[in-house]
Formats: C-alpha cells, sequence, structure tokens
C-alpha cells in the first residue's frame, strides 16, 4: 500500500499555521483523500510541569532536559500515531514537528546537532510549509488573538527575531514552500494546494 505523505506546517506563533490546517483539511476530505491532522508538541509536553514553568515564566533550571522531553514527545509520537498512521496509506498534517525544535531550542543555547540527535528516530516529512512573517506581526497577531495572555517567550521580540532566522537556517531548501503570511488567507490556501498537487503526482 502507498504511504500517505507527512506534510508539516512550520512557522512563528501566530503565523497563521491553524488556520491554514484547517483549510487543508478541509480540502483532503472534499476530495476524499484521506487526512488525520496532529499536533506538536503532545499534551503529554504541554501538561508537564517543568514545560509549563518555561513557556509561562521562563523558569528553567537545565534547557537540555526541556529539549529531551520534546524530544521524547516526539518520538513516542511517531511509534505510536505518526508511522502506523503513514503505513496504513492516510495522510498527516502536522502543526509543528522537528524544526520548531531545531529553531526554539537553538534560539534557547542548544546545539543544532544535539536537537537532530535526540530526534533521530523520526519520520520525515515529505512536504514542510513554512509561513513566513515578520516578528513583529507575528507578535501582533498573537496579542489580539490572546490579549495579556501571554508565553514568557512571546514577551521577548528578540527571541522571535532569532527564531525565525533558525527556521530559515534549518529548513530543507529542497522541499519546504516558503510563503508569506501576510497575504490573504485563500491566496495562501491556493499557493498550498498548487504545491502539494505538484507534489503529489511526481
Ligand atoms: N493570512 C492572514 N492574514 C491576517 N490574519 C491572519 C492570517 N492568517 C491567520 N490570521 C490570524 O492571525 C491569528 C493567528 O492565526 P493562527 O491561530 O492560525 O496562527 P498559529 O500559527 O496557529 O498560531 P499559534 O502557533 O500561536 O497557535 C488569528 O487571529 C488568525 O485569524
Ligand atoms: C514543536 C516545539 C514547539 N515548541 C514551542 C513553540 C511554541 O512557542 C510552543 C507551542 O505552541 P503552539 O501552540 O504550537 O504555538 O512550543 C518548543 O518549544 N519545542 C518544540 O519542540
Amino acid at each position: 500500500m502507498k504511504k500517505g505523505l507527512l506534510i508539516v506546517f512550520e512557522g512563528l506563533d501566530g503565523s497563521g499555521k491553524t488556520t491554514q490546517i484547517n483549510l487543508l483539511e478541509e480540502w483532503f476530505k472534499r476530495n476524499k483523500k484521506l487526512v488525520h491532522s496532529t499536533r506538536q508538541p503532545t499534551d503529554f509536553y504541554r501538561n508537564d510541569k517543568r514545560v509549563k514553568d518555561y513557556l509561562e515564566d521562563g523558569i528553567v533550571p537545565n534547557m537540555y532536559s526541556i529539549a529531551l522531553l520534546a524530544a521524547a514527545d516526539r518520538t513516542y509520537q511517531n511509534e505510536v500515531e505518526i508511522k502506523p498512521t503513514l503505513s496504513k496509506g492516510i495522510n498527516i498534517i502536522s502543526d509543528r514537528y522537528l524544526y520548531s525544535s531545531l529553531a526554539f531550542f537553538k534560539a534557547r543555547g542548544i546545539k543544532y546537532q544535539e536537537i537532530r540527535n535526540i530526534n533521530k528516530d523520526i519520520e520525515e516529512p515529505d512536504i514542510i510549509i513554512f509561513l513566513d512573517i515578520d516578528p513583529d506581526k507575528a507578535l501582533e497577531r498573537v496579542r489580539v488573538r490572546d490579549g495579556k495572555n501571554l508565553r514568557f517567550e512571546e514577551k521577548n521580540d528578540n527571541t522571535f527575531i532569532q527564531v525565525r532566522n533558525n527556521f530559515l537556517e534549518v529548513l530543507p531548501k529542497g522541499k519546504t514552500l516558503i510563503v508569506d503570511s501576510t497575504k490573504d488567507v485563500k491566496l495562501i490556501h491556493e499557493l498550498i494546494i498548487k504545491y502539494i498537487e505538484k507534489v503529489e503526482v511526481r
């Protein structure tokens, strides 16, 4: 049986991933193609007190241990959800993947190769969509959406500048579509569909 495609959305907080994933999921369903949406990190990582202490308040005794938790979360999710789903011929859309870890943890002081090493057992994505946005604009959207309820790093403009630069450095050029995410929502969706259709018929 033909494996499903692993399509990964990456971008800064507020770049429009959820908006585009919802449209893409509807497109798959309208076209009678099997699709499963998921996200990283999973709730295992998000609800861990050590992770919350950092994401919410910036408290972190050892950053490498947080990177390990993110890698454990991704590796486990790969074994129980991602790999078996792809093997059944079901396409997966993932809200964030390895590249978020690479971009965020590099900005938090962990070496690129270390993050790669601890994530070595995961499935390679077929398609990566990077929703590119100026960090100031992304933060503006997050502020409008979440009000005062911001994460620690969302309060620090410099982090997002570094994270965006890291994304542009680590994303594999051959399989990444970089889209200007300040464009109209529908237009971005059309660009994504065109790209996916090109890969599918290859
Ligand atoms: N192309 C666009 N133009 C203008 N506003 C947009 C666009 N896409 C999304 N938005 C708006 O920006 C905000 C953030 O979008 P969304 O929640 O989809 O981003 P996200 O990348 O999933 O964010 P996060 O990573 O923080 O969950 C929302 O209020 C959404 O309506
Ligand atoms: C995959 C991944 C993500 N993060 C960061 C990136 C974001 O700030 C949050 C996730 O929030 P969202 O709801 O998806 O916007 O976590 C991270 O620190 N490590 C990772 O591996």
